[in-house]
């Protein structure tokens, strides 16, 4: 379970000696259960990308604390989050973020590389992630030779690599046609239900958020509404 209570964060903005402090969230408390789908909505500017920077240790909230699995991550250092992250949670992005220089098959192996997996393991289990994902023969191919699908499905390789038992999702369907987007949330709901891996989805699309089992709708910082709870099935 992931446990965010009290969460609050402000930035500060303006040159020096003219700071002003503009509060982003207040006093968030939302929990998300193991094996959900939860998309996270609400309109631009109203600190979705944010909560999930603070959930997954890229900032350091004002105040308050996230607890993952019992542990107050918000206590991590740098070092302690680097090595929780790569045992814990996958990441797929909008824009993919895969290196440009780097093969389909280079780009899913890093995680794997750096956390010290030999490379005789890491090979085969890319090939097998890779395979899974629909790009079989496609191990050599750069990014800029793949469709923007393709490049997403290389982008969910490598953040199943690690078999991550939480995956974030920052607008994972902006860039994909609906063609393409049908066949991604097919993915993410047979990997929610085969192997229980839990979702948060920041989305603006009604469609990514029909497959969520419970909806959290930011505004102007806070939480405004909450969806039922659905019995999660697996
Ligand atoms: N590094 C920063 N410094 C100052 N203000 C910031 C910073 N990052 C975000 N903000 C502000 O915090 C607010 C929330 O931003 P955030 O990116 O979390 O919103 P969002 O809901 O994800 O928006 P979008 O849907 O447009 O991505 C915005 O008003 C933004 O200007």
């Amino acid at each position: 379970m992931i446990k965010v209570s009290g969460l609050s964060h402000d930035f500060i903005v303006g040159k020096k000696n003219k700071e002003t402090r503009v509060s982003v969230l207040k006093n968030i408390d939302l929990s998300i259960y193991e094996g959900e789908i939860v998309s996270i909505i609400g309109k631009s500017g109203s600190g979705k990308s944010t909560l999930l920077n603070l959930m997954s240790g890229f900032m350091k909230p004002s105040s308050g604390t996230v607890e993952i699995a019992g542990t107050d991550v918000t206590k991590f250092n740098e070092s302690e989050w680097s090595d929780f992250r790569l045992e814990n949670i996958g990441f797929i992005f909008q824009s993919f973020q895969l290196i440009p220089s780097m093969s389909a098959f280079s780009n899913v192996e890093l995680p794997l590389k750096i956390k010290g997996v030999p490379k005789k393991d890491r090979k085969a289990r890319v090939l097998e992630v890779l395979a899974r994902v629909g790009l079989k023969g496609y191990e050599e191919y750069y990014p800029s030779e793949l469709s923007g699908g393709q490049q997403q499905r290389v982008g969910i390789a490598r953040a199943l690599i690690t078999n991550p038992g939480i995956i974030f999702a920052d607008e994972p369907t902006g860039s994909l046609d609906s063609e393409t987007e049908q066949e991604f949330l097919q993915f993410i709901q047979e990997l929610n239900k085969k192997e229980g891996i839990t979702f948060i989805i920041i989305t603006h699309d009604k469609d990514v958020a029909r497959i969520a089992h419970r909806t959290i709708e930011l505004a102007e910082g806070s939480v405004m509404e909450r969806g039922e709870l659905y019995e999660v099935q697996r």
